[in-house]
């Protein structure tokens, strides 16, 4: 033994440089880990629990955490989930996530630390991403400027005709591109509240292109998943000798093409007068300001598409598997959207105070499945003690949405679809239920514009069309969804839209005749993509 630690003690001066920094974390690591555990972390599966349970079953991680929280309580933690010898805290009960991250929403507003995402792909430039401080300060300001509950209603007009569109669109189309066609609105929607530019269409090369965009961001928002995350040091290696970089480098490469092409026809609508209020054409009014370069102006700006289209897409999908899954909900709110409109016109945005039930219909579509079911990550910014429990400084916080929306005292039979829920509870958490969005400062800024498109979409829809299954002897109860869907979609089953009656067809096709008059005054986004060679 003695022989062994002369010979490593006997190493060359240059293999000393790497070996020392590297025992230098290490032991930090060690020591982090042992006060840690003396000073009461909440608690959590041990290391080799997980892995065992890692490997046993391929669950997905909502659905495994929460498991985890009926074994080890409401707020339990999680060593090396995200940074190696730091703990993960998971919040899986409702008041804890209030307390923590909206009560003391000032200690719990910063995100982890992303070294592939944030620093390597996105050049630190990603507000999603932002850590505490005036960048994240100023990406807020900027967002709830352009999207609070009074600025959320200038969108309404586009949302208004691109719904009018969408009804001809899907009364002509055969069910087998209903997708294609929502996708385009939910799209349309999100790039005009970015950029300023409305999408007439979608084509198969940029969905492709988003598809690729979102699910890159989503399989690396939480990191932990590279060696880099565990240990920046490696960051000190000669670049060459990097191998993570490249991937990301090259999708940080083709996003910030396409983003700088949006922001320049961004440019070009603000040099006409228009679009004063998104996130892009208020970003360059205070380029010189604070000194952005376009470059971050415009990948900050994306930040309402990017994560605007699948979340309130993934929303629609829930509202049909709902619908086909419990055609009494779907008869009661015809009922009530036929006996405050009528037969003759159809719904709009003037009659959402006088319809309780849609409005409850759209909370419960995003408390069944919460599109974003782990929400996105948090991290303590100072040490903090929560009912006995120490939360140390750097620790991730994770409040699980999933688990959330499932807690029995507050939404008894959580995997049934009740809107009742919501109806007449005079509850504040009800009456203002948000969960859905997240919680405290880094609370989803286009809450209110998701709720105002699924408002028109989803009454306007169950205003003209049945929604059918294309099974011809569908039975809802047994097609009860599996407790463990893809992470924030639900399976979709093949369904087709009928018309409730022959009327229903002549006033589409007259409103969206108007609506094609109307949507001229928006400028259209055109579609442009580098490929890495
Ligand atoms: C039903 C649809 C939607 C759902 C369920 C949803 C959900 C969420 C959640 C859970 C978060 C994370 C909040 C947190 O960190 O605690 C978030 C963040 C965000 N959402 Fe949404 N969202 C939806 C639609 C939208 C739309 C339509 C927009 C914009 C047009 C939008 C823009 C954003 C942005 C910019 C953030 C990042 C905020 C930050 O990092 O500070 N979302 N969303």
């Amino acid at each position: 033994m003695q022989e062994q630690i002369l010979r490593i003690l006997k190493l060359p001066p240059s293999l000393w440089v790497v070996a020392l920094p590297f025992l230098a974390a290490c032991t930090k690591v060690v020591l982090n880990r042992a006060l840690l555990l003396w000073k009461h972390l909440p608690r959590g599966p041990s290391f080799l629990s997980r892995w065992w349970s890692e490997w046993k079953n391929n669950e997905m991680l909502p659905t495994k955490l929460m498991r985890w929280g009926n074994i080890y309580g409401g707020v339990m933690s999680i060593m090396d989930l995200v940074h190696f010898g730091k703990p993960t805290i998971v919040l899986c009960n409702p008041k804890a996530a209030m307390d923590l991250l909206e009560k003391r929403g000032n200690l719990y507003s910063s995100r982890p630390r992303n070294i592939i995402a944030s620093e390597i792909c996105y050049g630190g430039f990603k507000g999603t991403l932002y850590q505490s401080g005036i960048k994240l300060k100023r990406f807020r300001t900027l967002m709830n400027a352009t999207m609070n509950a009074d600025a959320s209603r200038k969108y309404r007009p586009l949302e208004d005709a691109e719904s009018k569109l969408l009804l001809r669109d899907l009364l002509e189309a055969s069910p087998n591109n209903y997708k294609l066609h929502v996708q385009r609105v939910v799209h349309s929607v999100a790039m005009y509240t970015a950029y300023g530019l409305r999408m007439d269409r979608l084509d198969q090369d940029h969905a492709e292109f988003f598809g690729n965009v979102e699910k890159y961001f989503r399989g690396n928002v939480l990191p932990g998943r590279y060696l880099v995350d565990h240990f920046p040091i490696l960051l000190y290696l000669p670049r060459p000798l990097q191998w993570f970089r490249k991937v990301a480098e090259e999708q940080g490469k083709v996003e910030r093409f396409f983003f700088l092409h949006c922001l320049s026809q961004t440019r070009m609508v603000v040099d006409k007068g228009q679009s004063a209020g998104v996130s892009a054409a208020r970003a360059l009014e205070k380029q010189e300001t604070y000194g952005y370069s376009d470059a971050e102006i415009a990948i900050n700006s994306s930040a309402p598409y990017t994560a605007g289209v699948m979340t309130t897409y993934a929303s629609f999908e829930i509202f049909v598997l709902a619908m086909l899954l419990y055609p009494q909900v779907m008869k009661q709110a015809q009922k009530d959207i036929d006996s405050v409109v009528g037969r003759e016109r159809l719904p709009g945005f003037e009659d959402i105070d006088s319809l309780p039930y849609i409005r409850a219909l759209i909370k419960e579509i995003g408390r069944w499945h919460p599109p974003a079911p782990l929400g996105l990550p948090h991290a303590a910014d100072e040490d903090d003690v929560y009912e006995g429990m120490f939360i140390p400084a750097g620790s991730t916080v994770l409040a699980n949405i999933y688990a959330i929306t499932r807690n029995t005292e507050l939404f008894p039979d959580p995997e049934e679809f009740r809107p009742e829920r919501f109806v007449d509870n005079d509850d504040p958490f009800f009456k203002n239920y948000n969960a859905t969005f997240g919680f405290g400062r880094r609370i989803c800024p286009g809450q209110h514009i998701a709720t105002d498109e699924l408002f028109a979409l989803i009454t306007r829809i169950l205003w003209a069309f049945d929604i059918v299954s294309q099974e011809d002897e569908f039975d809802p109860l047994k097609h009860r969804v599996p407790s463990n869907p893809r992470f924030g979609m639900v399976p979709s089953l093949p369904y087709k839209l009928v018309p409730r009656e022959d009327t229903v067809r002549s006033i589409i096709v007259e409103e969206a005749l108007l609506a094609e008059r109307e949507v001229q005054a928006w400028e259209s986004f055109s579609f442009k993509k580098l490929t890495v060679a």
